[in-house]
C-alpha cells in the first residue's frame, strides 16, 4: 500500500471511529428506551463547547475538563432527558410520534441554547482529548463496542435492557426496573454522544448548526445495523470512513466531476439517503400525535387582528422593514408544513429543502443560467420555479406511501440532508449566484405589499385544501390512514398531493425569502432550519394556519430582537412539552380552562335506541326453569319502541321490505318463536331459516402465511346478501387474517376472493371499499377532528356511490341526527363513536358490510341495540359478515356460523346447530 493510501486510510478510519461511536449510542439508547434520539448530535455538540469551556475559557487541566464533560455532564444530559422528557411520555403511551417530536425539540432547544450562550460563530480551538493518530480512536471504539456488547450478552443488566425493548409493560410486570434500564440506557448515550463530540470538534467546525448535522448524518450505520447489531454498525461505519477518504482523490475537471467528488466526500449522507430510502422501513407507527382533539376553529376576531398585525409594516421605516420583509416569506413557508403535516398527518422533516430550491431556480431562472431556459424577469422566474419545484415534492412523497413514523423522518430528514449536500453546498449550482426583487417591488416596503399578495394565494390554497371534499379527505388520512382507506379514501394520491402542494408552497417561501435578502443563502435553508421549523408548527399547532403565521413572525421576531438562538431555543422548550398536549397549545389552554369551567354535557342515546336490558330469550340455562320467550328482535324493539332511534330503524327496515330486496325484515323474525330446549351447557334457539340469498362475496382456497406461519390453510366462504354470515374461533384461529383478506389489507399467498363475479385478490382496501365492500375496525376507527356528520360524509363521498341524502339517511338510520351530528368526534363514548363508524361505513352504499368484533367495548344495552341495527341492515338487503367473540351475539345475530380453528374453516351451518356442537369455538377469548 502506498504511504498516500495508507495515510488516507488512517484518516478515513479515524472519521470512521467517530461515526461507529455514534452508530453505538444511538443504538443503545434505542435498544433501551425504543426512542431514535434525534437530539444525539445537539449533545454532541454541547459536550464539545463544554469542554471547550473548561479547557480554554476557565484554564482547566484537560483531563479534568474531559472527565467533568464526559463523566458528569454528558450522561446527566441523558439522564435528566429520560426522567424528564422520555419517561413521562412512555408513561402516557411511550408513542414513537410523541417521542420523536420530543426528541427535535431537545434538539433544537439545545442549539438554540448553545447559541445563545456561546454565539454563533464557529470556534477552532476545541482542545484535543484523543491525538489524531487514527489508532487512539479506533481503539476508543473498539473497547466500547465489545464492552457493551458483552453487557447486553452476557449481564443481568443485559437481560433486563433485552426484555425492556422487547415489551416494556411485560418486563415491569417481571420485575424489571425499566425506568432503571431507561436511565442507563439514556446516560450511556449521551455519554457516546459526548465523545463523540469531543473527538470530532478539533477537525471540524464547532458551532451550534454544523456539528449536530455532521453527527446525525451518520445516523444511516444504525439503520444498517437494524439499529440492532452494534459489530454490523462499527464495520459500516469505518468501511464508509475509508471509502470517503479514499475517494478524496477525485480531481473534478468539470461540473460532473465536482458532481462525483460531492458524492465521494459525502458517503455518509449517501449511505443515509440509501438506508432511509431503500432499506426496509423501522417503524410502522404514525409519526404525529395522534389527534385526539376536535380542531378548534379559528374565531374571526382572530383574523382580524392578525390581518392588521400584517398590514402593520407597511407603515413601518428603515431596519423594521426590512426586517418584517422575511415574516410572510417565511410564513409560506411554514403554510407548506400545515398542508403536509398539520392537514395531511404526514412527517416532514426535509421541507427547508423545497424552500431552498425554489430560492436556487429563481435565482438560476432570473440570471439565465437555468439549463435550456432563457433569463426571466424575476416574477415569471419565481412562478416557474414553483412549478418546477412543485414535482419534487414526490421525492419525500413517494416514501411516504409506504412509510411512517421513524422510516417517514428518516427518509424527509434524508431529502433534506441531501439537497442541502449535492446541491446548496455545491459551486457548481451556486457559485456567484444573485437574486434581485421583481422590477417596480425593488423597495422595501412595496416587496412587503407584494408579499402580502402572494401570502393571501398561500392562504387561500391552504383554505382549499383544508375545506371541501379533499379537506375531509385530508383531515381522515391524518387521523387515521387504515380508517380513511377503508373508508374510499385513495391514500397514495392523497399523499402525493399533500407532498406536492407541500413543496410549492415551500418553493413560493424560499424565493420570496431569498428575493427579500437579495441573495441565495445556502445556510439559510440547511436541514436544521428544517427541524425548526417542523418543531415550530407543530408546537404552535400544526393544522392551524393562523399558528403558522404567529410561527413566522415569532421565529423572525425573536431572531431579529433578541440574542440569536432565543426562538429556537424557545419553540425546543414548547417542543419538548408537546406531547403532553397533543393537540397542541390550544389542547393546553382548553385544559386549563375545562380545570376552571364545567364541561358541557351532551346527552346521547344509546345506538338511537333507549335498550335497557339485555336480550334474554336466546339462550336458555339446562334446568333453568325460566322459558324461551319471544326471539330477540321483538325483545329489543319493544324497548326500542320507545326511542325515535328505533322507529327509524324500524321504518327503514320495513322500507326495505317493502322494496322486495330483503329476505326478511325485523318485524319477520318477531314472528319466529324460538322454543328452548332444556340440556347441559348453553343452548341456543334454533334461528329464522331464510331463503338462499345470492352470494356476493367468496373467497376460494385462500392460503395467508406471515414468514414460513401458515395463518389460512385453504379458506372457502360464501358471504350471500341479506344474510349476516358470522365467523367464529379460538384466538389465533386465523378470524382476522381472513378478515383482513377480504378487506384488501393482507395479500392472500395463494387463492382468490371474488366480488360479484370479479377477481378482486388484488385490489387495494380503498377500491374494494369503493366497489361496494365497507368495513368496521376491532378498534373503533372514526376521524376525531371531524365531526359526527362529517365522518359520515367521508363514507358517503368515498364510498360505493354519493347518493344524495345517504348522509342523512345515515345519520337518521343511527340515531345521529340530533344535537350530536354537529360534534366532534373525538371524546364521544364508545357506543356512538361505533354508530358513527357502522354510519360512516353505510352511508358509502355498501353491498357487503364487514364487521371486526363489532360488540368490542360496548355494553350489553348497546350489544343488543346494535343487533337490531345490524339485523335491519341485513333486512335490506346487505351482506354482512361479523368476526366475533362474543357467541350470544353470534347466536342471535347470524344466519350462517363459520368455525375456524388453526387456519381452516372445521364447521358451518345455522347457528342452533354450528354452535352447539361441541368444538374449537367453546374456548373463545
Ligand atoms: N402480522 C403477523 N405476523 C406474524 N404472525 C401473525 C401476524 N398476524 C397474525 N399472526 C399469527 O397468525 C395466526 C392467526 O392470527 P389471527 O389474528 O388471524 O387470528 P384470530 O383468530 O383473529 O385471533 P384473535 O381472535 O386473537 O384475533 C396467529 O397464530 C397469529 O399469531
Amino acid at each position: 500500500m502506498s504511504t498516500f493510501t495508507y495515510d488516507l486510510t488512517l484518516a478515513g478510519l479515524s472519521v470512521g471511529s467517530a461515526a461507529a461511536l455514534t452508530g453505538i449510542g444511538l443504538i443503545v439508547t434505542y435498544r433501551a428506551t425504543g426512542v431514535l434520539n434525534f437530539a444525539h448530535g445537539a449533545i454532541a455538540m454541547v459536550c464539545a463547547y463544554a469542554l471547550r469551556q473548561c479547557v480554554v475559557g476557565w484554564g482547566w487541566p484537560l483531563w479534568l475538563g474531559a472527565m467533568v464533560t464526559l463523566l458528569f455532564l454528558a450522561p446527566g444530559i441523558g439522564v435528566v432527558l429520560e426522567r424528564f422528557v422520555f419517561r413521562p411520555l412512555s408513561v402516557l403511551g411511550g408513542d414513537p410520534a410523541q417521542t420523536l417530536v420530543a426528541s427535535i425539540g431537545v434538539f433544537v432547544l439545545l442549539v438554540g441554547g448553545a447559541a445563545l450562550v456561546w454565539g454563533q460563530g464557529a470556534r477552532d480551538d476545541a482542545p484535543e482529548l484523543v491525538s489524531a493518530d487514527p489508532w487512539g480512536q479506533l481503539a476508543v471504539v473498539l473497547v466500547l463496542a465489545t464492552g457493551v456488547g458483552a453487557v447486553i450478552r452476557w449481564t443481568r443488566f443485559g437481560r433486563e435492557l433485552r426484555a425492556v425493548v422487547d415489551d416494556r409493560q411485560l418486563a415491569v410486570l417481571g420485575g424489571v426496573d425499566a425506568d432503571r434500564v431507561a436511565a442507563a440506557g439514556w446516560a450511556f448515550g449521551s455519554f457516546t454522544a459526548g465523545l463523540t463530540g469531543v473527538l470530532l470538534a478539533p477537525y471540524v467546525r464547532l458551532d451550534p448548526y454544523g456539528l449536530p448535522l455532521l453527527v446525525m448524518e451518520v445516523v444511516a450505520v444504525a439503520v444498517a445495523a437494524r439499529m440492532r447489531s452494534l459489530p454490523v454498525a462499527v464495520v459500516v461505519a469505518l468501511g464508509i470512513g475509508v471509502g470517503q477518504s479514499q475517494l478524496t482523490r477525485l480531481h473534478p475537471a468539470d461540473w460532473r466531476g465536482q458532481l462525483v467528488q460531492a458524492v465521494g466526500a459525502n458517503l455518509f449522507v449517501v449511505a443515509l439517503l440509501v438506508a432511509a430510502l431503500v432499506l426496509p422501513g423501522l417503524g410502522s407507527r404514525d409519526a404525529l400525535p395522534r389527534t385526539t382533539t376536535a380542531r378548534i376553529a379559528t374565531p374571526p376576531a382572530a383574523w382580524i387582528v392578525a390581518g392588521v398585525l400584517f398590514l402593520l409594516p407597511l407603515g413601518f421605516a428603515g431596519s423594521d422593514l426590512h426586517t418584517s420583509v422575511q415574516v410572510p416569506a417565511l410564513g409560506v413557508v411554514l403554510l407548506s408544513l400545515v398542508v403536509v403535516t398539520g392537514r395531511g398527518g404526514q412527517l416532514s422533516l426535509g421541507q427547508a429543502a423545497y424552500a431552498g430550491l425554489g430560492a436556487l431556480f429563481t435565482a438560476l431562472l432570473a440570471a439565465g443560467r437555468f439549463p435550456l431556459l432563457p433569463r426571466l424577469p424575476e416574477l415569471a422566474a419565481l412562478a416557474l420555479a414553483v412549478l418546477l419545484v412543485a414535482p419534487l415534492g414526490l421525492l419525500t412523497g413517494w416514501p411516504a406511501i409506504s412509510r411512517h413514523g421513524l422510516s417517514l423522518a428518516l427518509a424527509t430528514f434524508a431529502v433534506g440532508v441531501g439537497v442541502s449536500r449535492f446541491v446548496f453546498a455545491q459551486p457548481y449550482a451556486t457559485s456567484g449566484l444573485s437574486l434581485g426583487r421583481p422590477s417596480g417591488f425593488d423597495g422595501d416596503r412595496a416587496y412587503y405589499a407584494l408579499e402580502l399578495a402572494l401570502l393571501a394565494a398561500a392562504l387561500l390554497t391552504t383554505h382549499a385544501l383544508r375545506r371541501g371534499r379533499t379537506g375531509r379527505a385530508l383531515a381522515a388520512l391524518r387521523d387515521h390512514e387504515q380508517g380513511a382507506s377503508a373508508a374510499g379514501v385513495q391514500v397514495p394520491p392523497l399523499k402525493l398531493l399533500a407532498f406536492v402542494t407541500g413543496a410549492a408552497l415551500a418553493a413560493l417561501g424560499g424565493g420570496m425569502l431569498g428575493m427579500g435578502v437579495r441573495a441565495f443563502d445556502p445556510s439559510a435553508y440547511d436541514p436544521v432550519r428544517g427541524l425548526l421549523w417542523f418543531a415550530a408548527v407543530v408546537v404552535l399547532g400544526a393544522d392551524s394556519t393562523l399558528g403558522a403565521l404567529a410561527a413566522a413572525a415569532l421565529l423572525v421576531g425573536l431572531d431579529a430582537g433578541a440574542r440569536g438562538g432565543v426562538a429556537a431555543a424557545l419553540i425546543g422548550v414548547l417542543a419538548v412539552g408537546v406531547g403532553r398536549f397533543p393537540g397542541g397549545p390550544y389542547e393546553a389552554l382548553r385544559v386549563a380552562a375545562g380545570r376552571l369551567r364545567p364541561q358541557r354535557r351532551v346527552r346521547l342515546t344509546v345506538l338511537g335506541v333507549a335498550v335497557r336490558r339485555r336480550l334474554r330469550p336466546v339462550y336458555v340455562r339446562a334446568g333453568s326453569t325460566e322459558a324461551a320467550g319471544p326471539c330477540v328482535v321483538r325483545e329489543a324493539e319493544s324497548d326500542a319502541g320507545r326511542a325515535s332511534g328505533a322507529r327509524s330503524l324500524q321504518g327503514h327496515a320495513a322500507g326495505a321490505g317493502q322494496r322486495g330486496q330483503a329476505s326478511a325484515t325485523p318485524a319477520d323474525h318477531t314472528d319466529v318463536a324460538r322454543p328452548a330446549r332444556h340440556d347441559t351447557g348453553w343452548k341456543h334457539a334454533p334461528a329464522p331459516r331464510r331463503t338462499p340469498a345470492p352470494p356476493v362475496l367468496t373467497a376460494h382456497t385462500l392460503h395467508a402465511r406471515y414468514g414460513g406461519f401458515t395463518a389460512l390453510d385453504g379458506i372457502d366462504l360464501v358471504v350471500r346478501a341479506g344474510q349476516v354470515t358470522a365467523v367464529v374461533g379460538p384466538n389465533g384461529a386465523g378470524k382476522s387474517t381472513l378478515f383482513h383478506c377480504l378487506a384488501g389489507t393482507v395479500r392472500p399467498a395463494r387463492g382468490q376472493v371474488r366480488f360479484g363475479g370479479r377477481d378482486i385478490t388484488r385490489l387495494p382496501a380503498h377500491a374494494r371499499t369503493r366497489l361496494g365492500i365497507a368495513r368496521t375496525f376491532q378498534q373503533i376507527a372514526v376521524f376525531p377532528s371531524l365531526t359526527v356528520a362529517e365522518n359520515v360524509r367521508v363514507g358517503a363521498e368515498q364510498g360505493r356511490v354519493a347518493e344524495p341524502g345517504s348522509v342523512e339517511r345515515a345519520l337518521r338510520l343511527f340515531g345521529l341526527d340530533g344535537d350530536v351530528r354537529s360534534l366532534p368526534a373525538a371524546r364521544l363514548p364508545t357506543g356512538t363513536l361505533r354508530r358513527v363508524e357502522l354510519a360512516r361505513a353505510f352511508a358509502g352504499s355498501p353491498r357487503v358490510l364487514l364487521l371486526d368484533e363489532p360488540a368490542a367495548g360496548l355494553d350489553t344495552a348497546e350489544v343488543a341495540a346494535l343487533t337490531v341495527v345490524l339485523r335491519a341492515l341485513a333486512a335490506e338487503g346487505t351482506a354482512l359478515l361479523v368476526v366475533e367473540h362474543d357467541l350470544d351475539l353470534v347466536a342471535g345475530l347470524a344466519d350462517v356460523v363459520h368455525v375456524m380453528s388453526a387456519g381452516r374453516i372445521v364447521s358451518s351451518g345455522p347457528p342452533d346447530r354450528v354452535l352447539d356442537a361441541p368444538g374449537p369455538q367453546e374456548t373463545p377469548a
